[in-house]
């Protein structure tokens, strides 16, 4: 069986990445595995534990960095946020493509690590649009939310880093745009 893809999805706090794989993660011709993070931050409301993350002390994430157990962390507005690296190499082996949600300090150690990995950066329409979303979402407070939007002007510095580039106007257009793009990454590793 051939190894699946590793899919990297990037892109500022509050673009739309979770609400743009809504629409496309339960395709199953994409055969997409989603590899959930590890992370210091404290759960939001709804947030399951061990679903949309594994929520870990700083103290046991440090202690996976130290074991090695991680395929790439970063610490993004003062929280640990990593890869599970076992899991993602099992769903791999196993054939599926996996799917890494992750900022762009991760993207770019998985990029040295895996150059075949396929690299994606959603962008939002506007800066204005973006600060919209993050308020809108009324998941962090205010100095939290200025942190944000400060990281997100530095890391839409750095799309070249990315292979593919879709803007988040409509989710459901950025959607099929990202699924055109896995289909694609998935004829070319079968014709190799
Ligand atoms: N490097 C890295 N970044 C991650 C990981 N998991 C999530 N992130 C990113 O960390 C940032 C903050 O995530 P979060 O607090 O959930 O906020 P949200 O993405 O705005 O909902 C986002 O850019 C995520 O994509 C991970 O395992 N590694
Ligand atoms: N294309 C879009 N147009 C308008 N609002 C959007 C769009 N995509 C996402 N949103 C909204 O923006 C907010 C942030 O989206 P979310 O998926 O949580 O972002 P991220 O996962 O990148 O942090 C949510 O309230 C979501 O409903």
């Amino acid at each position: 069986m051939k190894r699946g893809l590793l899919i990297i999805i990037s892109g500022p706090s509050g673009v739309g990445k979770g609400t743009v794989r809504k629409y496309f993660e339960a395709n199953k011709d994409l055969n997409l595995a989603y590899s959930t993070s590890m992370t210091t931050r404290k759960p939001r409301e709804g947030e399951i534990d061990g679903k949309d993350y594994f929520f870990v002390t700083r103290e046991q994430f440090i202690q996976s960095i130290q074991k090695g157990e991680l395929l790439e962390y970063a610490e993004f507005v003062g929280n640990y946020y990593g890869t599970p690296l076992k899991e993602v190499n099992r769903l791999r082996d196993e054939g599926k493509n996996v799917l890494l949600e992750i900022e762009v300090q991760g993207a770019k150690q998985v990029q040295e690590k895996c150059p075949d990995a396929i690299s994606i950066f959603i962008i939002p329409p506007s800066m204005e649009e973006l600060e919209n979303r993050i308020r809108g979402r009324k998941s962090e407070p205010e100095e939290i939310v200025q942190q944000r939007l400060a990281k997100a002007e530095k890391e839409l510095k750095l799309v070249n880093q990315y292979k593919y580039i879709v803007c988040n106007d409509d989710p459901k257009l950025a959607a099929d745009l990202i699924q055109t793009i896995i289909y694609r990454n998935i004829e070319i590793e079968e014709n190799k």
